[in-house]
């Protein structure tokens, strides 16, 4: 076999998540594994949270004879059947090579390349159950769009990931509203990618307490942990080297994963505010919603999403200060572009206007509309609002605080001019 520089063995990927983005995601690495067979397996595995679907009437694969059409199947049989995700991205071909696998533990199995993509409420337990079945020298991309919050501290997904499972994981978030790229319409996207230096090709495993003591393969490093959740600052764990036997993992091999011709992608370091800014638009985007729902027009969602990507920069400067670097926010398709198209198209912005438009819950749309997709806007304006109430800071971000007062009956819609003056 032809090597890389040294390296015989090829990286094998697997998608945590099969939901609508989950399943673009999906789409576009199988495409990238095929098309670089010297640093990849060609066949991608995407792990589908199980459940019973009946091919859809609408559906070009309805077909009243077939038992498919008539009685409930797992959904992952129903996607290595048809290569099409029925249920979260209907009428969009997977690639043959992208395998649904309903064991977490057999779709992570040698892999190492770990893409995450699914809503952020599952996120924790989803890496609770990966401890111990994961390659403890594998990396993570965080595709999630929100964050964890508790009264004490916000961390990011890709923290939350790494800091579980002592891996290093970065983040991919741009202005990306899947149906649009599952239709290979073009768009951009940011990776950003940072691991400690030490990842670059030690040839040795190196995990190690903060004594020094190594600690076995796959262990977190507990210390390092409590160190990181006490101060506030980002995990760093003391990484398991990547053996020399595969290539590389950097910005060139995971541009040469992500990028298509239809999906252009920009690698950089600030993980934090790539992060951040896609897990704080959604709120925003919610704020669009209300006030397009109100009829009020494009100046007003304009006001909103001004003071909008404000607040966004304010929070990575209070509260990861360290990290973040402001000008992803205004620089990035994971910024303010992001925040551009969920303004305009995404579903938080959709079922936002729609919950005025029909004087319901927003809850309500989403359980209507979006056939078990989930709305994270909800959610992040709860979490970071539980948080900047903690912190006495309710009044410095005045929209996020007013999002999630609509949301809860205490202020109205027509309120915002005032909240936000
Ligand atoms: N859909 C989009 O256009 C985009 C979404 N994102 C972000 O990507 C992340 C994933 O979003 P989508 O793939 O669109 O998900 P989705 O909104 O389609 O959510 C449905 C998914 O959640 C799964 N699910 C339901 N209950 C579950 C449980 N108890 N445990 C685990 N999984 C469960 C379903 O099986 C399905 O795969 C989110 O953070 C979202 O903000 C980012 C960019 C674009
Ligand atoms: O993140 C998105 C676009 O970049 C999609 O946002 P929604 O979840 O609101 O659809």
């Amino acid at each position: 076999m032809a090597t890389l520089g040294g390296a015989h063995k090829k990286h094998k990927v697997t998608v945590i998540g099969s939901g609508n983005w989950g399943s673009v995601i999906s789409k576009i690495v199988a495409e990238n594994t095929a098309a670089n067979p010297q640093l990849f397996e060609r066949d991608v595995r995407m792990w589908v949270y199980e459940e019973q679907v009946t091919v859809p009437e609408k559906s070009k694969y309805y077909d009243p004879s077939s038992q498919f059409s008539t009685k409930p199947h797992p959904l992952s049989q129903l996607i290595n059947h048809f290569h099409e995700n029925v249920k979260y991205l209907p009428g969009i071909a997977l690639p043959k090579n992208l395998i649904a696998v309903p064991s977490l533990e057999d779709a992570v199995r040698d892999s190492t390349i770990l893409i995450f993509n699914l809503p952020h409420q599952f996120i924790n337990r989803i890496c609770n159950q990966l401890k111990g079945h994961i390659l403890p020298f594998a990396r993570g991309i965080s595709c999630i769009k929100g964050v964890d919050v508790t009264r004490d501290r916000v961390r990011l997904h890709s923290e939350v990931i790494g800091s579980t499972l002592g891996i290093y994981c970065g983040a991919l978030s741009g202005a990306n509203i899947a149906s649009e790229i599952a239709e290979e319409k073009w768009s951009e996207t940011t990776v950003a990618y940072d691991p400690p230096p030490k990842d670059s090709k030690a040839p040795t495993p190196v995990h190690t307490t903060q004594e020094g003591d190594v600690i076995p393969d796959g262990v977190v490093d507990l210390a390092a942990v409590d160190e990181s959740i006490e101060t506030n600052t980002p995990y760093k764990p003391r990484l398991v080297s990547l053996p020399s036997e595969y290539p590389p993992l950097d910005h060139r091999s995971l541009k040469l994963l992500f990028h298509r011709p239809y999906f252009h992608v920009r690698m950089v370091s600030d993980v934090a505010g790539v992060s951040l800014s896609g897990a704080l638009k959604n709120v925003v985007a919610l704020a669009a919603g209300f006030v397009d729902g109100m009829g009020w027009g494009d100046n007003a969602k304009a006001a909103v999403m001004r003071v909008g990507l404000l607040e966004m920069v304010k929070f990575g400067q209070y509260y990861f200060s360290e990290s973040v670097r402001p000008a992803t926010f205004t620089e990035e398709s994971a910024g303010v572009a992001d925040l551009i198209t969920s303004c305009s198209g995404g579903r938080n912005f959709r079922c936002a206007k729609l919950s005025i438009e029909r004087g319901v819950a927003l809850d309500e749309v989403e359980r209507t509309e979006l056939n078990g997709q989930s709305l994270q806007g909800n959610l992040t304006a709860k979490e970071v609002n539980e948080f900047l109430k903690a912190k006495g800071q309710e009044d410095e971000f005045p929209l996020l605080t007013a999002v999630y007062r609509i949301l809860e009956g205490s202020a109205k819609v027509e309120d915002i001019p005032h909240l936000l003056a």
